[in-house]
């Protein structure tokens, strides 16, 4: 048994992000808890496949939170009765003695996953939003009553292949930063920087949201509305697209404080172009799938933006509601 492994980290949102992130902890020795929609510790085995192939299995059933032993990896009978949680619901027990959640649901759900659940919350807990997009940061900061906020983006990528079974991706850089309240405690910090491999704490992290929304803005929206893969957008009828949107998104950006090179940015889309060729980005899949997308955290968070600071955003508009025309398809 691992002593020194930091106790009472959850995890909510048990979706590709969050099993990732719960496998990663894992593997590092610590127990983290994934939660279900009814803020209870999900008890069945979780499966994982690997960058290169390796099969395993996990509980994160936060039986953790009480130190009753670890296994760092292999297979883990199921049906282990949590200790730490009790009854159902946002007043289950164990819910105060989490001293970091790990808030992985999509952009457009923060807010109804942790509204509930907030005030069931110890004030010692930390918060650590890690999704795609930016603004529900925003909409939580005057909710926090005292608690300390963490922002962190990813470029890992991960499937699910089922209900409980994931499959990584792609390797890729994760970024954390501090956002408001108190700082993350540093053995907290220090556990997550050695948990997720590519992982770095950055001083500004809102720099590093805003570069990770410019490469959403551009491939994400264009990939779902034309059907094609990442690598596609490489070719000249995007190219005029791509920098428009850049060149509002590099304007709004100025409005938060945020200094943004424009060049740069399209350096960085071209790049992230190549490096995932072959992916379908993540609204494309949405749009496929006829799931709700995050367009209204990316792009349309520009042209909220953008209209509260009189700034023109023609070309993410066209992108916004191109895209909310497609999720209204029957
Ligand atoms: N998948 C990837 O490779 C990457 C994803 N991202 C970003 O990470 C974020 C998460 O994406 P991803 O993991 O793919 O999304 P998923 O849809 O796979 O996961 C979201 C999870 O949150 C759960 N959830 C939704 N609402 C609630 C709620 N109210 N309470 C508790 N749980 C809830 C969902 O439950 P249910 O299953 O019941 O719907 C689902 O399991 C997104 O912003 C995405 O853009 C970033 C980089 C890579
Ligand atoms: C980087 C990119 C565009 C990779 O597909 C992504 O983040 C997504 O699909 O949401």
């Amino acid at each position: 048994m691992n002593t020194e492994a930091p106790k009472g980290i959850a995890i909510l949102g048990a979706g590709a992000v969050g099993q990732l992130i719960a496998h990663q902890l894992a593997h590092a020795g610590i127990r983290p808890s994934l939660l279900g929609r009814d803020y209870q510790p999900l008890t069945e085995p979780f499966g994982f496949i690997s960058l290169a192939g390796e099969e395993t299995q996990q509980c994160f059933d936060g039986s953790g939170f009480q130190g009753s032993g670890f296994q760092s990896s292999g297979v883990q009978s199921s049906g282990v009765q949590s200790s730490g949680f009790q009854g159902s619901g946002p007043e289950a027990a164990g819910v105060a003695s989490i001293r970091l959640l790990i808030v992985t649901v999509k952009a457009y759900q923060v807010m109804d996953a942790l509204l509930p659940l907030l005030p069931r919350l110890s004030r010692d807990c930390h918060l650590l939003l890690l999704h795609n997009g930016l603004g529900p940061h925003e909409a939580l900061i005057p909710h926090l009553d005292g608690r300390g906020l963490t922002l962190g983006t990813t470029s890992q990528g991960a499937l699910r292949l089922s209900k409980h079974q994931l499959k990584q991706t792609g390797s890729g850089l994760t970024q954390f930063g501090h956002c408001a309240g108190p700082a993350m405690a540093p053995e907290l910090k220090a556990t997550l920087l050695s948990a997720i491999p590519g992982s770095e704490w950055v001083e500004a992290i809102l720099p590093a949201l805003w570069q990770k929304l410019a490469v959403n803005a551009c491939i994400n929206p264009l990939t779902a509305i034309h059907g094609v893969c990442n690598g596609e957008l490489a070719a000249d009828e995007f190219q005029s697209t791509i920098a428009a949107v850049l060149s509002e998104l590099v304007k709004v950006a100025k409005t938060q404080g945020i200094e943004l090179q424009e060049e740069r940015l399209s350096a960085r889309v071209y790049e992230v172009i190549r490096l995932t060729a072959a992916n379908r980005s993540s609204m494309r899949q949405d749009v496929d799938h006829r799931r709700k997308t995050e367009i209204d955290a990316i792009n349309g968070y520009l042209v909220s933006l953008g209209n509260r600071h009189n700034i023109a955003t023609p070309a993410n508009k066209v992108l916004v509601d191109a895209i909310h025309a497609l999720e209204q398809r029957v």
